[in-house]
């Protein structure tokens, strides 16, 4: 099943459904392969593609300011696309100069070569004759790359990342490897890359961003019966603003009541860190929660009850070190009063025991901090086995390496890393990162937008809190638990862009986040 409508309303475009699919080397692979056996010839593809590359360098790079145009061409058709391109510009009035550091190429590039050749357009070995060029095009290598950039080459691209001038990707960065985004010993750091067709996974991982630039699609217009028919379902998605909004609980019935929005209840704090509990509480505000419980240690209560009014602060004995010694809901309360519980933020590993009890509940459960520290010592899989009601981990990479120190590294391959967590332990997890990925079992959403404001204390904690109010309220309105972990993701992502955007990177301090969140939902 490609799912590609769902859960999205029916004004869907083909637009943002394509760009919602990622895909790996070999799939992108096979659906060229099906587009052409189904007729289209290679040349026209690679015309046409060139043709909408061009009109964007044109767009950005104006022959006015940018008058001269170097332009790196690779053996495959990575390289034909920029020949293509080299003689559009050239047509355009730029000065064109190329560098094709290779004597061997496929049939289809060779021939754009010697066209461009015949046109007086000069051509190159080395990238020294460039030097002058305003602007790069490096079509060295896309999909096509199998192993490490070795000389020339990666010294012609080491020589290129000196330069200062822009550089234009086609389709990746060469020497990115497409599906890890991991660097293969060298490659170029493009100021843009324009992926071409479907979003390929390499171009999401944290490794490659350094590398990427501005990253955009440019969409050719592939068929989706294409595509549905190679990604027999999306494993892999891109978290689009039409997606997560189309998930999150934002329409309620004029004769709701406060019950029946979600009564979430946040365990954190200690008398340690007692600001961790705040920001989890002031996110989950922003969330619209319908009841919010906060269980903290008695010492802290006043600040919090000052801090967040409408809360219902449960004060609980406490450990001589200021944790949480064991939970103490008020009369008539238990843990299944609750639609959602989230624990963690500021509670120190003291507060073991407390963790015992909420794995024992049957109700969803979001662990983010010293709750995934205490799950690591529990031991993570066969602890999550136990229990009864899902369950979110968000962890970062340290604490994911804790979590599931047998899996895939998250450092080489974030993506698989994500995955194979999952699977194993049967958790929704949120690998935070500049990249958040987010998996269950079946799928994997990736949030393609931040900013690096968010790299910053407390920033997290203002998650978990938005995460839990979400999920309290998506229980009771029966929305996909993955789905809903994906949206507060991009919600949260994109307060931090609005937050940096009016007051730099700097000015983005976890409180001023949750001061953006309700403007996120204002703007979209
Ligand atoms: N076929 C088409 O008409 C289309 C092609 N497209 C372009 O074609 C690209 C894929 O083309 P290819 O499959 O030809 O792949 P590439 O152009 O990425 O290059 C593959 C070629 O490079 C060689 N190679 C791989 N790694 C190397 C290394 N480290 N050092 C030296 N040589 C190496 C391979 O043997 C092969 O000849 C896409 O990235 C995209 O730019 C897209 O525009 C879609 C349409
Ligand atoms: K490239």
């Amino acid at each position: 099943m490609f799912n590609l409508e769902s859960p999205l309303p029916n004004t869907t475009t083909r637009h943002e459904q394509i760009s919602r699919v990622v895909v790996t080397a070999q799939q992108m692979r096979d659906i060229e392969a099906r587009i052409f056996a189904g007729g289209m010839p290679v040349a026209a593809l690679m015309e046409k593609v060139a043709g909408l590359i061009a009109r964007r360098i044109i767009e950005l790079y104006p022959r006015s300011h940018f008058p001269c145009i170097g332009i790196l061409v690779g053996p495959g058709h990575n390289g034909g696309d920029a020949l293509v391109v080299a003689r559009e510009l050239h047509f355009q009035g730029y000065d064109i100069v190329v560098c094709c550091p290779f004597s061997k190429l496929k049939d289809l590039t060779a021939q754009n070569a010697q066209y461009v050749k015949s046109l007086g357009i000069p051509v190159y070995e080395a990238l020294e004759p460039l030097a002058k060029c305003a602007v790069f095009v490096d079509g060295l290598f896309g999909f096509g790359l199998e192993r490490s950039l070795a000389s020339p080459v990666d010294r012609i691209v080491d020589q290129l990342n000196e330069w200062s001038q822009p550089v234009v990707s086609i389709d990746l960065p060469s020497g990115i490897h497409t599906d890890t985004g991991e660097v293969l010993e060298t490659a170029v750091q493009a100021t843009q890359t324009f992926c071409l067709g479907l979003w390929k996974i390499g171009l999401l991982q944290d490794q490659a961003l350094d590398y990427v630039g501005q990253a955009e699609l440019i969409d050719f217009d592939i068929p989706i019966a294409d595509i549905q028919a190679v990604l027999e379902s999306p494993k892999i998605q891109r978290i689009t603003p039409q997606s997560a909004i189309a998930t999150l609980p934002l329409k309620r019935s004029p004769v709701t009541h406060k019950y029946k929005q979600g009564h979430l209840l946040l365990i954190c704090g200690s008398r340690r860190y007692t600001g961790g509990a705040i920001l989890t509480g002031l996110g989950a505000r922003a969330s619209g929660v319908g009841m919010l419980s906060i269980a903290v240690p008695e010492s802290i209560k006043p600040l919090l009850s000052a801090q967040l009014p409408e809360a219902l602060i449960v004060g609980c004995p406490e450990t001589a070190s200021g944790a949480i010694a064991q939970l103490q809901l008020p009369e008539k309360t238990d843990l299944r009063s609750f639609d959602a519980i989230a624990c963690g933020p500021g509670l120190t590993v003291d507060a073991k025991p407390i963790l015992q009890e909420v794995m024992n509940s049957d109700r969803p459960l979001i662990l983010d901090a010293d709750g995934l520290n205490i799950l690591a010592q529990m031991g993570t899989i066969p602890t999550l086995q136990r229990r009864q009601a899902p369950t979110v981990l968000t962890p970062h990479a340290g604490e994911f390496k804790r979590l599931f120190p047998d899996t895939v590294d998250p450092t080489s391959d974030r993506i698989a890393a994500v995955r194979a967590a999952a699977a194993q332990s049967g958790a929704v997890v949120l690998l935070k990162g500049a990249r958040t990925a987010i998996a269950d079992i079946d799928y994997v959403w990736i949030n393609p937008e931040s900013t690096p404001a968010l790299a910053r204390g407390g920033s997290g904690d203002v998650l978990t809190g938005l995460l839990g109010g979400l999920i309290a309220q998506a229980t009771t309105k029966h929305i996909p638990l993955l789905e809903i972990v994906a949206s507060a993701a991009w919600w949260h992502s994109q307060a931090g862009i609005l937050a940096a955007r009016d007051r730099t990177e700097m000015g983005v301090d976890a409180f001023t986040l949750t001061q953006y969140l309700i403007s996120v939902m204002r703007s979209n």
